[in-house]
């Protein structure tokens, strides 16, 4: 799947890496290069030659197409990195937000808009007031593009719950495309894979693609697995387990040492789910009596279900076959979707039911962590950037395993 090209270039030397990518194309096109010493407020490096036009997937309604289209290469802000994307997940939140599922959000169409949130580049530029980042640097693009830094939510680790939250992919343009700007503070920093052991840079494209899902995926479910006060050996419910979420999760469960059932359905789905090392996989179209069988499998059911399916109904369920005492995480958020509870069962059953948004920077750097290590192994399908409309149609009909990654050099 990956390109000849992009792996012999990659089994260089950390320091001819760059400059051979930039020899080989990788990060050269033949459009007109921008003038950046025009602008003595920006920092770049001869190294890295930026094109003024790129490829990307834009949109400019909710749900009217999607157009693979070449567009202008952003200029990054004082506070900003100037990423060049390499991959980037795709996940559902960006199908939710290019059908306007969610008509809370200020989306920000300037004319258009540039889905993406779970990008994995390298730096190749940056604003004069960035610090803690050198060109060549890897960088990954999140959910939380930026955040106040100074309200209560920012102050005390909760950055995902600010009121001036932007977010990539939905409020500034995200990683759909070649070239992407994001704030320097919540960029995600990524080890060069020549510096872990279980890699090396002879992978560097293997480990930029499967890095991407992480930094949206990954960092979710491991904060929602944070927030279900599991202990470990205790059972899990995931809900979606072998969606892109759902794979990771059962992947983070069991590296956190709970034990894992997984709700989903179709036989692919379920042999993926084993694979990933979840135990117990119920197929929600193939049980008469749903709770039964999760009562029985977990003895009294799961001390604590983490919802990422894409169904209001199956939300509202969690809250019958949660065992007493138990924690529903609600993370998945299909349009208009409400939780049914009955009061009764849920004061006598003293269930909690709590939310979960992505993750601070210290999850984020703690979920890497458990990428890095091998514990978590991001199963991922990569295909061209230009094929996304149909990323997105396979998606809604839940033909996907796992996670898609697109590769943006196609
Ligand atoms: N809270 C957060 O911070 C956060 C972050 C990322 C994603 N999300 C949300 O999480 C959800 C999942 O995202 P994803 O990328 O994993 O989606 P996905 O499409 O890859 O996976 C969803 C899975 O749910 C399964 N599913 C659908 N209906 C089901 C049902 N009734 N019972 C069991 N499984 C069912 C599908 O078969 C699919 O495998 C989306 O709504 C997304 O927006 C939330
Ligand atoms: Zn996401
Ligand atoms: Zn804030």
């Amino acid at each position: 799947m990956l390109s000849t090209v992009r792996k012999s270039v990659l089994a260089t030397s950390k320091q001819t890496l760059l400059t051979t990518s930039l020899r080989s194309g990788l990060l050269s096109t033949k459009t007109p290069l921008l003038k950046y010493t025009a602008n003595a407020a920006l920092r770049f490096n001869s190294t890295f030659q930026i094109p003024e036009t790129q490829k990307g997937v834009v949109f400019y309604e909710h749900d009217a197409g999607l157009k693979y289209e070449d567009i202008k290469v952003p200029e990054p802000k004082p506070h900003e990195l100037l990423v060049k994307v390499l991959y980037s997940g795709v996940c559902h939140t960006d199908l939710h937000v290019y059908k306007g599922d969610w008509p809370e959000i200020k989306y920000k169409f300037d004319p258009y808009l540039v889905g993406g949130h779970e990008g994995a580049g390298i730096v190749v530029g940056m604003g004069s007031q960035v610090a803690g980042w050198k060109l060549g640097d890897l960088a990954g693009i999140k959910w939380l593009q930026s955040s106040c830094q100074s309200c209560e939510f920012c102050e005390t680790g909760h950055e995902s719950n600010c009121p001036e939250a932007e977010l990539s992919g939905a409020t500034h343009n995200g990683s759909f495309q070649q070239y992407a700007t994001t704030d320097a503070v919540q960029a995600a920093k990524l080890t060069k894979p020549e510096e872990l052991p279980n890699w090396g840079n002879e992978n560097f494209n293997e480990y930029m693609a499967k890095v991407s899902p992480i930094l949206c995926g990954g960092l979710t479910v491991y904060k929602a697995l944070k927030a279900s006060n599991l202990k470990p050996n205790q059972w899990c419910l995931i809900t979606g387990c072998a969606g892109g979420l759902g794979s990771l999760a059962t992947q983070y469960a069991k590296a956190m040492g709970f034990r894992v059932i997984g709700i989903d359905s179709g036989d692919d789905k379920k042999e993926f789910f084993n694979k990933m090392g979840g135990e117990v996989f119920i197929d929600f179209r193939k049980t008469d009596n749903i709770v039964k069988d999760i009562q029985e499998a977990t003895h009294g059911g799961p001390h604590a279900v983490v919802n990422l399916a894409t169904s209001s109904d199956s939300i509202s369920l969690s809250t019958k076959y949660c065992r007493t005492n138990g924690t529903i995480v609600l993370v998945g958020l299909p349009a208009g979707a409400v939780v049914k509870s009955d009061v009764f069962d849920h004061v006598v059953k003293s269930l909690k039911i709590v939310g979960s948004y992505v993750g601070n920077r210290a999850d984020t750097r703690e979920a890497l962590e458990f990428f890095n290590r091998g514990l978590v192994n991001s199963e991922v399908k990569v295909v061209g950037l230009s094929q996304l409309e149909q990323v997105f149609d396979d998606m809604e009909q839940r033909k996907i395993v796992g996670r898609v990654v697109v590769d943006t050099s196609n």
